[in-house]
């Protein structure tokens, strides 16, 4: 008997052009793929995890003064959604900028330990996914050099009030992430992400303990002309547990256009979007209240 098909997991210490071959497959196929052996500390990451936690902890009046400087950036209380009583999230604007780290701790009144362990993890987590998204991009043949460090990037932190009532309710509902890629340290204890394939089956994504998920989101599939797959997912109340989950996005340019290059489109594969602004995209997923993909279709009308 077949074995249940799972996510991929990419050993980061295996040979790089392994390593590039899988990414670009799992990419494709599945749109994420955890990584193991990659070079971030267990302890960094569980340090990250208590001091989140805390900043949970923090009063009220505290996690409001985190306010949103970009859409969805700042903190949402659990109140805030009509059909979501059991998601709380704060985040950090321009994660991979020291403005971004000092911003963000001035508005919790982090502590400088706090501090100093924020700022290590965003600026590995950082490096990581610029090395993934590099070794994905060249390894999908693409000559050019993507500045993917002057991106919007944020940092979001997440806890779901998971209680014995609500096992069986959705913490997050379906959606794909707007922006190229994101690197999603999931609680390593507490399941319920879940993702569709893409036949629409529902494929748990278990914990892993010291292992990071790569999803890619709405921009890889823009600018890779369809190849990247922007994989939609979920998160469901399984048990009645607190889950503590820590999300880094790669959004897209500040500046300039989304544009599949001249590597993705040729006659087989003529252009699916015309160009956009990440900006532009993202206010009009907002307002529209859309959480998937399906809004570069309304926003841009396929070329005839
Ligand atoms: O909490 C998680 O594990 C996933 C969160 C997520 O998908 C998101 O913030 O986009
Ligand atoms: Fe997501």
């Amino acid at each position: 008997m077949e074995g249940r098909r799972g996510i991929p997991i990419i050993d980061l210490e295996d040979f790089p052009v392994q390593i590039g071959k899988l990414m670009v497959e799992a990419s494709e196929e599945w749109g994420c793929f955890r990584v193991i052996n990659h070079k971030i500390p267990s302890t960094l990451m569980s340090e990250m995890k208590k001091v989140v936690t805390s900043l949970f902890d923090l009063p009220m009046d505290i996690k409001r003064r985190n306010t949103d400087v970009f859409p969805n950036s700042g903190y949402r209380a659990p109140s805030s959604y009509v059909d979501n009583s059991l998601y709380e999230s704060m985040g950090m604007y321009d994660m991979a900028s020291s403005q971004g780290v000092t911003t963000f701790c001035a508005q919790l009144d982090a502590s400088p330990h706090q501090r100093e362990i924020i700022d290590k993890y965003v600026k590995a987590v950082h490096e990581l996914a610029m090395d993934l998204a590099h070794k994905l991009a060249q390894t999908m043949g693409f000559k050019g050099c993507i500045e993917f460090q002057g991106w919007h990037s944020i940092c979001r932190l997440m806890k779901y009030h998971f209680s014995p009532e609500s096992v069986g309710s959705i913490g997050a509902p379906l959606h794909t992430d707007s922006g190229f890629m994101t690197i999603l340290q999931d609680d390593e204890y507490v399941g319920g992400l879940e993702i569709l394939d893409k036949s629409g089956e529902s494929v748990p994504v278990d914990p892993l303990p010291g292992a990071f998920l790569v999803n890619l989101g709405d921009i890889a599939m823009a600018w890779s002309n369809g190849r990247l797959y922007n994989v939609k997912h979920r998160v469901a109340c399984k048990q009645a547990a607190t889950r503590v989950s820590i999300a880094s996005f790669i959004l897209g340019p500040k500046d300039g256009f989304v544009k599949a290059p001249a590597e993705f489109v040729d006659s087989q594969h003529p252009p699916l979007y015309s160009p956009f602004t990440y900006d532009d995209y993202v206010n009009t997923r907002q307002s529209k209240s859309i959480r998937d993909g399906e809004v570069l279709l309304q926003l841009l009308p396929s070329h005839s």
